[in-house]
């Protein structure tokens, strides 16, 4: 697709995909008008001196694992998007870094705390997290009798194993004046770096005259270092009073900032990619997870059928139990392919010129892998569009081990990105994807309400992560819920 210059403005986007038919032969990479989007083929044709930004579309599991990973030395920058990656996060945060040592440096620290045996150690917080959250769903549903807007509660659950993991606190009313400001700047950053800030970042114009949604972004920046600076100094007022703090992003910041030469903008900005990037996601898919349960009663079946079989009614599931039911864990992988949080992942960037099967991919091109053409194919995933965890029975992979294997076309599903900037928190992630829905699924079975049908197919406005809003009813399924959910009650452990 080539679009006009517009106001100084001229892309292009390539779609790729690795078409094998004879056609494809006569034709060369020439676009086929006939296809849908996800089996475009490259036109090349496009005279190099003509272009100003290219945008090459990854839509086949191999072109992904060719550019992205094998190639991956190459492809791993980002393009300096200049409301997300110029204006607010100025380079910083991990996720809008370049491909270089400051990049490399910062999430060599992230995964200090994100690697498998660090996850191992945030287990009695998870498993806190998880208890509270259902216990607060049984609560404000009247043990099942009245229904609930579960939204608010499964975004509590995220922020709070993200506040642990960074500050080494969680709040108990998420009416703390600094959490809620958090929270808000997590709004306003997806507001801004919506569909709406495209505008800016690819009409140049926009970005040299004074428009409101340059001073928003240049704000929110400010208000970031102001929010995030005020919580760590919270912390590090903790351990200046010799209070011991738990292992924490903080704390370990504080510790190696000299030795790593970390400024406070890098250290804030750090801070802010586990609170915005950890928390609307996880929360988003418990969220679909819900929305889909009421319209698929044969897998709650199954799944409650599972669990009593293997963990019985008397105590519920545990982090010990996740291989031992792949039934459930099967669901979380399906959930994460029909609802991935990022359709089109967060583009790559290519560092130098490359030639792909004939292909010349210039320096800078960006590199959108789209997720929505991958998770629909329909001969990785038969009947794309169904809800059917039945796909996914005998993998027995975690998603960062699916990622490594050399056929891309067995990989479970996209939803984590792929290459040297996939998600480092999907460990994190998955096991707290893992405690909520197996402990949900043990505890009630989902009904709809009456009048109140749930929608499936739109996204809610700003986050393009979750669902529209929707209320539920979450029944008791046995008479052990109650004895196990009122266990514990929430205590306030150092409330941020
Ligand atoms: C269901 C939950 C999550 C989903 C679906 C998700 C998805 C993603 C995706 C698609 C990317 C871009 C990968 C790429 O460029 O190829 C990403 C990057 C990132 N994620 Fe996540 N994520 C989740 C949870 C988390 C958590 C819990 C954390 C932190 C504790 C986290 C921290 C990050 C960071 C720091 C990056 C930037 C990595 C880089 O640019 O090098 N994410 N995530």
């Amino acid at each position: 697709m080539v679009l006009p210059d517009v106001m100084g403005c001229d892309f292009r986007v390539v779609s790729l995909a690795i078409d094998t038919s004879p056609e494809s032969h006569r034709q060369g990479w020439a676009p086929h008008p006939a296809r849908t989007p996800h089996t475009l083929r490259v036109s090349s044709e496009v005279p190099r001196e003509a272009i100003v930004q290219l945008f090459v579309v990854i839509n086949d599991p191999q072109v992904a694992r060719d550019l992205l990973v094998t190639h991956g030395a190459n492809f791993s920058s980002r393009w300096p998007y200049f409301m997300k990656n110029q204006t607010i996060l100025r380079g910083g945060g991990i996720t809008a870094a370049s491909y270089n040592d400051t990049w490399r440096k910062h999430r060599r620290i992230a995964m200090w705390l994100l690697n498998s045996k660090a996850i191992r150690t945030y287990a009695e917080t998870i498993d806190y997290e998880a208890h509270i959250f259902l216990r607060s769903l049984y609560d404000l549903s009247q043990h099942g009798k009245i229904p609930i807007d579960p939204a608010t509660y499964a975004g509590r659950y995220a922020l709070n194993n993200m506040l642990t993991l960074t500050f080494g606190s969680r709040t108990v009313k998420a009416t703390d004046p600094l959490v809620q400001e958090a929270l808000r700047l997590g709004m306003e950053f997806m507001r801004l770096t919506g569909p709406w800030s495209n505008m800016i970042d690819f009409f140049k114009i926009l970005q040299w005259i004074p428009t409101t949604m340059r001073a928003q972004g240049r704000k929110l920046h400010n208000d970031f270092i102001a929010v995030y600076g005020a919580m760590m100094l919270r912390t590090k007022a903790r351990m200046d009073a010799g209070e011991e703090v738990p292992d924490c992003l903080v704390k370990t910041l504080i510790q190696c900032q000299e030795e790593e030469q970390l400024t406070w903008e890098d250290m804030c900005f750090i801070v802010s990619a586990f609170t915005t990037g950890g928390v609307h996601s996880t929360s988003g898919i418990i969220e679909w997870f819900l929305a889909l349960m009421p319209s698929n009663l044969h897998v709650q079946a199954k799944a409650a059928e599972e669990l009593d079989r293997v963990v019985g009614r008397d105590t519920w599931p545990t982090a010990e139990d996740e291989m031992k039911l792949p039934y459930c864990r099967a669901i979380i992988k399906e959930v994460l392919r029909i609802h991935a949080s990022f359709w089109m992942g967060t583009p790559h960037c290519s560092d130098e010129d490359f030639v792909y099967r004939g292909l010349f991919i210039p320096a800078n091109s960006v590199m959108v892998l789209n997720v929505y053409a991958l998770h629909h194919n329909e001969s990785r995933y038969p009947d794309s569009f169904s809800f059917n965890p039945e796909r996914y029975l005998g993998d027995e992979l975690g998603a960062m081990d699916s990622a490594k294997q050399p056929d891309a076309l067995v990989r479970d599903h996209w939803a984590f990105g792929a290459g040297r900037r996939i998600c480092p928190g999907m460990e994190m992630a998955e096991r707290e994807l893992f405690l909520a829905i197996s402990r949900l699924l043990w505890a009630f079975s989902f009904t709809e309400v009456p009048g109140e049908p749930i929608c499936l197919e739109e996204y809610e406005g700003f986050s393009g992560r979750t669902p529209l809003p929707y209320r539920l009813t979450p029944k008791p399924r046995h008479g052990m819920v109650h004895d196990v959910l009122v266990e514990k009650t929430e205590i306030n452990l150092n409330d941020v």
